[in-house]
């Protein structure tokens, strides 16, 4: 169904215009359902309501599913995975800003939907945004350099606050397939986690 391989920039652009609003949607709807207090005639009335279009949706399911594709121009396409996954809403909306060949940040803003210890998002999506950025620095966007992490370690030097974060990540060295790269999430007081990951490019 999802050809990516024979689709033009165009026609994918015309498919994540489709599915973004749906899942920024939901995002929305899980924020939404975080803050409410209401009486039992709304929240029934919500359930039913996302129940009909659950049902609207299944009744077009998918033939395949893609954690991510490629175009033949080669431009990656996250579709449903965790990390930044166009379609999946428990993926942070993330938008990786690569400010040059070694070196990327992201500017994301995490609600109640990521919280853990209480204000504060949950170290888990600390760790998976992390993972995601070095990962993407590593890859550096091609295929051909693709790497996934062997090892990655965290240091929380303090909770991060839910709100506006900034993420940014550099490469420090290379040993042949082994890609040595640093990051850190910063809240509104400055950087609250720092990461040391090794990354492996994958065998062809
Ligand atoms: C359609 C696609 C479009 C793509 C468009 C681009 C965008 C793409 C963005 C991706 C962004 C992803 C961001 C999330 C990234 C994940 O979440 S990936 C998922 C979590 N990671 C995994 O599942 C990896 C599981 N492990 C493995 O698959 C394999 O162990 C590995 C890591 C590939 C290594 O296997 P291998 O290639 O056989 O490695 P091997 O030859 O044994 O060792 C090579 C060297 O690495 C060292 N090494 C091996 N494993 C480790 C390790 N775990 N720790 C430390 N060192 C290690 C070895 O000691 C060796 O060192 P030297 O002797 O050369 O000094």
């Amino acid at each position: 169904m999802w050809d990516f391989a024979e689709m033009s920039s165009d026609e994918v652009a015309s498919l994540r215009a489709r599915y973004e609003p749906l899942t920024q949607s939901i995002r929305e709807l899980i924020d939404a359902a975080l803050h409410v207090d209401a009486d039992n005639q709304v929240v029934d009335q919500a359930k039913a309501q996302i129940d009909a279009a659950a049902e609207l949706l299944r009744a077009h399911p998918a033939s395949t599913r893609q954690g991510m594709a490629l175009t033949p121009e080669g431009e990656s396409i996250p579709w449903d995975n965790l990390g930044n996954g166009i379609r999946n809403p428990l993926a942070p909306p993330l938008v990786v800003e690569h400010t040059g060949p070694t070196s990327a940040r992201i500017d994301v803003e995490l609600g109640a939907a990521y919280e853990g210890p209480p204000g504060h998002v949950h170290g888990g999506y600390c760790a998976l945004v992390l993972d995601q950025i070095l990962g993407e620095v590593a890859s550096r966007g091609s295929i051909e350099t693709v790497a996934a992490t062997g090892t990655i370690s965290l240091r929380y030097l303090r909770p991060t606050k839910l709100g506006r974060l900034h993420v940014e990540a550099e490469i420090q060295r290379t040993e042949g397939r082994k890609i040595f790269i640093t990051g850190h999430i910063a809240d509104e007081d400055g950087t609250t986690v720092t990461a040391e990951g090794l990354f492996i490019v994958l065998r062809q």
